[in-house]
């Protein structure tokens, strides 16, 4: 039977299309409803504004329409490549494509240029044109609010290339005396901590990434130690320094974190004074309104501070970091710490890891004010892009020694090493194992959760304590790389669910009970809670027979009626996606059993430095971890060549 009544499919039957997709849960339902509401008869342009849609969904900035063309199954994932295929189901998007005579990107670009509802590019930036819903750059198309939102982040970031920061007297001393000869290091390795320390005093943006324990809080600690030295010396008074991260999770680990190193390196009480220990969500600094996408601080009105530095910024997505680089005067510092080689934010966007790509060398100058302010010498790699004079990365985990095998696991997988990764499994680290499970059915999956959770929650029948409970459930965490199926989140959660009631560890299934662990899933002002957050449903020691949802934030434990919550989920199990900014001293991952595009090299060093004492991998399928390292994750989008472009 023809795919379509006419040899064109017209608007109608795309409606009609789309419906059936958004049914099965290809498309989200806003996805369609978008196409339709634009109101296009062009069947072509019908079909880029779902499919542009649709790609944002999936953390995509843009569509590329040749890159679409070429590969439309894989590029769209449509069907759907996250497990949730059933049978019975149609065609992927080939067929359409095909009968819409879109054979070529050029081919397709020109159809939408002819809309009305497409602007090209370069006529808005000329202001040839005034806005229409879609734009053309190239062959990318994109919603208008994200190309402007995309022009906007790389012309702010553009801004603060450059231009070197005037350096105080004594800075070489200061420095040396911050950071004297690590004895770790080999003869000729660069100390990488004291080099990022040297770029940070001489810009206005520097990224430090850099894997689990690598030293990112301790260097910036000793920067800030630093600037704020030269600060009272030059101008008699501290720099005002806020520091922030994405989810409060990640917020209260870096207070943590930023409270121990300034207690071990910052020796002079009044220097501590000036350094804050209390980092704050990027959404409660930059001050989130209910309702609305807009936030108090912006370029009308913006953030009083001298030095902001944000923790885990591979976690802010592109609209998120447009507001932070508008609401930042121009004349402040930026100091973004991450590890480049984790999965990106789950709203659009893969800032950092874009920012950070092919960004290990620096143009000559700058290596020879580093080589300078160091007393060392750099490697002579020369700058990629501009952009690379503002990025470092510390290459050495202190967390992670030789002996440590999530530490060499995580290096293995990262390099897509599959030697090494075999050699990960056979040197016996203590702190690595693999389950291989028989199938779905292999019941030893639920056993090792039931088994890691069952110390939290005996702990809640004999004490009250929230805050001893929170931090007993961070002792163990069951990671899925799916949502769907019986290996994603959905499925396990319940099989564990049932687990633990069977084995009297729960009263309940459904419905709220002590010890349900929820995660916030939309960001929530009101309530200060944001999308990430995650609590533990207790009994309320203040009122006996209560529960309460607690969540520990950075001035301390908050406790919610659980009606008051609405958009959470129970998080037994929990993507890796989801647990970004969180550890655990042990994981459990699970990959499926089947290859799926979501399986990355990205996924999997992840799910496995999520883990601070073991990590377990079970699957299936073994060959998978294997497939999963071979393959990097692929985010649309144009930041990089915008900046560039300038
Ligand atoms: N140069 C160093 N010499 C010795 N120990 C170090 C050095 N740098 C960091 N450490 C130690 O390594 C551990 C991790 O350091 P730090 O917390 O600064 O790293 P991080 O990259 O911020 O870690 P995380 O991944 O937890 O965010 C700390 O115990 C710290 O004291």
């Amino acid at each position: 039977m023809a795919l379509f009544e006419e040899p064109r499919p017209t608007a109608p039957e795309l409606d009609t299309l789309f419906e059936r997709w958004t049914e099965l849960g290809w498309l989200r339902p806003l996805d369609a409803h978008f196409a339709h509401f634009l109101g296009t008869d062009d069947p072509a342009v019908r079909l880029a504004a779902a499919l542009v849609s649709h790609q944002l969904g999936r953390g995509h900035i843009c569509l590329d329409l040749g890159r679409a063309l070429l590969d439309p199954d894989a590029v769209l994932s449509l069907p759907p490549q996250d497990g949730r295929r059933g049978g019975g189901e149609p065609s992927g998007p080939r067929p359409l494509l095909d009968a819409l005579g879109l054979d070529r990107g050029a081919t397709w670009a020109a159809r939408l240029v002819a809309s009305p509802l497409v602007a090209p590019a370069a006529d808005l930036l000329a202001g040839r044109r005034a806005p229409a819903p879609l734009v053309l750059d190239g062959e990318r198309l994109y919603l208008y609010r994200l190309w402007s939102c995309e022009g906007a982040v790389a012309r702010a970031l553009g801004a603060r290339l450059g231009a070197p920061e005037p350096l105080g007297t004594g800075v070489i001393d200061a420095i040396a005396r911050l950071f004297p000869r690590d004895p770790a290091l080999e003869p000729d390795e660069p100390d990488w901590q004291k080099i990022a320390c040297a770029l940070a005093l001489c810009q206005r943006l520097t990224i430090i990434s850099g894997g689990p324990g690598t030293g990112k809080t301790t260097t910036v600690v000793k920067l800030l130690a630093l600037l704020q030295q030269q600060a009272i010396e030059g101008q008699g008074r501290a720099l005002r320094v806020r520091l922030a991260a994405p989810t409060g999770k990640a917020a209260a680990r870096l207070s943590a974190s930023i409270a121990g190193a300034v207690e071990r390196l910052v020796d002079d009480p009044a220097l501590r004074g000036t350094i804050p220990q209390e980092a704050t969500t990027l959404h409660r600094l930059l001050g989130a309104r209910p309702d609305t996408r807009h936030f108090r601080h912006y370029a009308a009105n913006l953030l009083p501070l001298d030095l902001l530095v944000v923790d885990e910024a591979s976690m802010i997505d592109l609209e998120l970091m447009q507001a932070l680089l508008e609401a930042l005067p121009p004349e402040a510092r930026l100091v973004l710490l991450g590890d480049r080689d984790q999965l990106a934010s789950v709203e659009a966007g893969a800032v950092l890891g874009e920012l950070c790509a092919d960004a290990d060398g620096f143009a000559l100058p700058l290596r020879e004010r580093l080589a300078t302010l160091t007393a060392q010498t750099l490697p002579d790699t020369d700058a990629a892009s501009p952009l690379a004079d503002h990025v470092v990365t510390l290459k050495r985990s202190y967390r992670f020694d030789g002996g440590s095998g999530i530490g060499a696991l995580a290096q293995a997988v990262n390099a897509g090493d599959i030697e090494a990764l075999r050699r990960c499994w056979s040197a016996g680290y203590a702190d690595l194992s693999r389950l291989e499970l028989s199938g779905e059915h292999d019941t030893r999956l639920v056993e090792r959760a039931v088994e890691g959770y069952r110390g939290y929650l005996q702990g809640l029948e004999s004490e009250d304590d929230p805050l001893l409970a929170l931090e007993r459930f961070g002792r163990f965490q069951l990671l899925c790389a799916l949502r769907r199926g019986p290996w994603g989140v959905e499925g396990l959660n319940s099989l564990v669910l049932a687990e633990l009631a069977r084995a009297g560890l729960i009263c309940a299934t459904r419905g709220w009970f002590a010890g349900r662990p929820v995660m916030v899933t939309r960001n929530d002002p009101r309530l200060g809670l944001y999308n990430g957050d995650v609590g533990l449903t207790l009994p309320d020691p203040e009122s006996p027979g209560r529960l309460k949802v607690f969540f520990q934030q950075r001035d301390g434990l908050r406790a919610i009626t659980p009606g008051r919550l609405n958009d959470i989920e129970t998080v037994f199990a929990m993507t890796v996606h989801k647990s970004q900014g969180s550890e655990f001293e042990r994981v459990l991952l699970v990959l499926p059993d089947q290859p799926n595009p979501i399986l990355t090299r990205e996924l999997l060093y992840t799910g496995i430095t999520r883990a601070r004492r073991h990590c377990e991998l079970a699957t299936a399928a073994p060959g998978l971890i294997e497939a999963a390292a071979g393959r990097g994750i692929w985010r649309e989008s144009n930041l990089r060549a915008r900046l560039e472009r300038g």
